[in-house]
């Protein structure tokens, strides 16, 4: 058996993505894949609920319980390491993670991002987008590496931005792709 972790810090619609996808196409029968947990660095994460109603194992380690980014990160490495992951996915998780966090993880650690990476790196994105006049926008699943957002592109997709976009209804636009995607990225993983 393959091990998926899944880290979330907010609603986890990503995370119930591919949690749903898994089910639907029947990953751990036929592939062997499965989600063995979802971890949570905020306690209040809607996400958490969710995956609980979905039958996924859920952990919470708060990043504002550690002194260092370092010493969350270790403390995140021993819980994920629990679950001998084959796969490490950050599906809106939103902190920025150390090298030797990266390191340990190298190559079987994926984030998606909301924007056509190498555009628009970092917070922000759809209002970034919008601001610069841009006619398309959309997110990119990519591996993750110690150089926020540079990672090995996986896969893409592009919506168009709308005269009077805002920047929650473009992310709302770009959103139902990433639940498209990114399911597709981590099946195509393996
Ligand atoms: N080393 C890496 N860590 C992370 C990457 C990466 O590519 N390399 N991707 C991010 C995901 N992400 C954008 O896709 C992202 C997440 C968080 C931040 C950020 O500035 N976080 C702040 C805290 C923000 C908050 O708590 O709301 C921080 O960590 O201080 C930027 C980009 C995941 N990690
Ligand atoms: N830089 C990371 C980042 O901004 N990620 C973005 O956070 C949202 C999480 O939604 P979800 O929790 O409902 O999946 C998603 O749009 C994802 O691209």
């Amino acid at each position: 058996m393959k091990n998926i972790v899944i880290l979330i810090s907010g609603g986890g619609s990503n995370m119930a993505a591919i949690a749903r996808a898994a089910q639907k196409e029947a990953w751990q029968e036929k592939r062997g894949l499965r989600i063995a947990a979802v971890i949570s660095n905020q306690a209040d994460a809607p996400g958490l609920a969710l995956a609980k109603n979905l039958g996924l194992s859920t952990d919470v380690l708060s990043h504002k319980s550690f002194d260092s980014r370092e010493a969350f990160d270790a403390a995140l490495m021993a819980c994920i390491d629990q679950h001998a992951p084959a796969l490490v996915v950050l599906a809106g998780f939103m902190r920025i993670l150390t090298p030797g966090f990266v390191q340990h993880y190298a190559g079987r650690l994926i984030n998606i991002h909301p924007s056509l990476l190498p555009a628009f790196t970092g917070l922000n994105t759809h209002q970034r987008a919008i601001d610069a006049g841009c006619r398309v926008a959309g997110a990119t699943v990519h591996q993750v590496t110690a150089e926020l957002d540079h990672g090995a592109i996986l896969a893409q997709a592009a919506v168009p931005v709308l005269p009077g976009d805002t920047a929650q209804t473009l992310a709302a636009r770009v959103l139902t792709q990433e639940h498209l995607i990114f399911p597709q990225a981590v099946r195509s993983f393996f």
